[in-house]
């Protein structure tokens, strides 16, 4: 079988297990992630923090929104490229629905620049030990982290445990995150 193929039908049975897990589980596990994050010295050196909101049962880490000690920036997709935004307000009118059905931030709100940005918590269907990741399949991610100004930032891909793996198959253009955080804790980069 192909890599890509691999990858489809990976991508396929977890995010099956991910939206089958109960919504007690999927709170409780986003929780000890929001926690291990915290206290991370990465974290907490930071002031800049790229995230996003959470789509398909994928950890949810708004409990760190609410910490107004950073700035979060959110994701919108246009083409094949993400632009970040910060939001002002908590209003509703400063979010939109994106392309998949994801909400993100409307247009007006305030760009983050990459010079600005201190950590990116990197959105994962999955992550193995040398910290690769595999995402919904639009290489956004990929696009981004391969440019200059995006290579060297820390990162943290989010992962719940039984999706971060010994080994995922992977292509020329899959880059290494710097670490993983599950609910047991942050792996960083072997
Ligand atoms: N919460 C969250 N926001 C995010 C991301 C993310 O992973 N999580 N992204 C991270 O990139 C971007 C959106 N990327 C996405 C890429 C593809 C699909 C998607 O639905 N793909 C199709 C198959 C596409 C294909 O194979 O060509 C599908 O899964 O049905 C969704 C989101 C930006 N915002
Ligand atoms: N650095 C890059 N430059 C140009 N195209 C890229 C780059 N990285 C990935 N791509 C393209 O993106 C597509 C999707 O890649 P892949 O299946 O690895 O996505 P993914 O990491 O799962 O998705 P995402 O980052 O959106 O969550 C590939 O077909 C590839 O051609």
């Amino acid at each position: 079988m192909s890599e890509k193929a691999k990858k489809i039908e990976l991508r396929h049975s977890l995010l099956k297990k991910r939206t089958q897990m109960s919504v007690t589980e999927w709170r409780e596990k986003s929780d000890r992630i929001c926690t291990h994050l915290q206290v991370s010295p990465l974290f907490t050196q930071a002031k800049t923090i790229l995230l996003y909101f959470s789509f398909r049962q994928e950890a949810d880490l708004s409990p760190l929104f609410a910490n107004s000690h950073y700035r979060w920036g959110f994701p919108r997709c246009l083409g094949k490229n993400m632009f970040w935004h910060s939001l002002e307000t908590q209003n509703s009118s400063s979010l939109q629905v994106g392309t998949y059905g994801i909400i993100e931030p409307n247009p007006d709100n305030q760009v983050i620049q990459p010079c600005e940005v201190d950590l990116i918590l990197v959105p994962s269907v999955a992550c193995d030990s040398q910290c690769f990741r595999l995402g919904y399949g639009g290489g956004y991610y990929d696009r981004m982290l391969s440019l200059p100004e995006w290579n060297l930032k820390p990162t943290i891909g989010i992962v719940f445990e039984f999706a971060y793996l010994p080994e995922l198959p992977i292509q020329g253009w899959d880059k290494p995150l710097q670490n993983v955080c599950t609910e047991n804790g942050i792996k960083p980069k072997i």
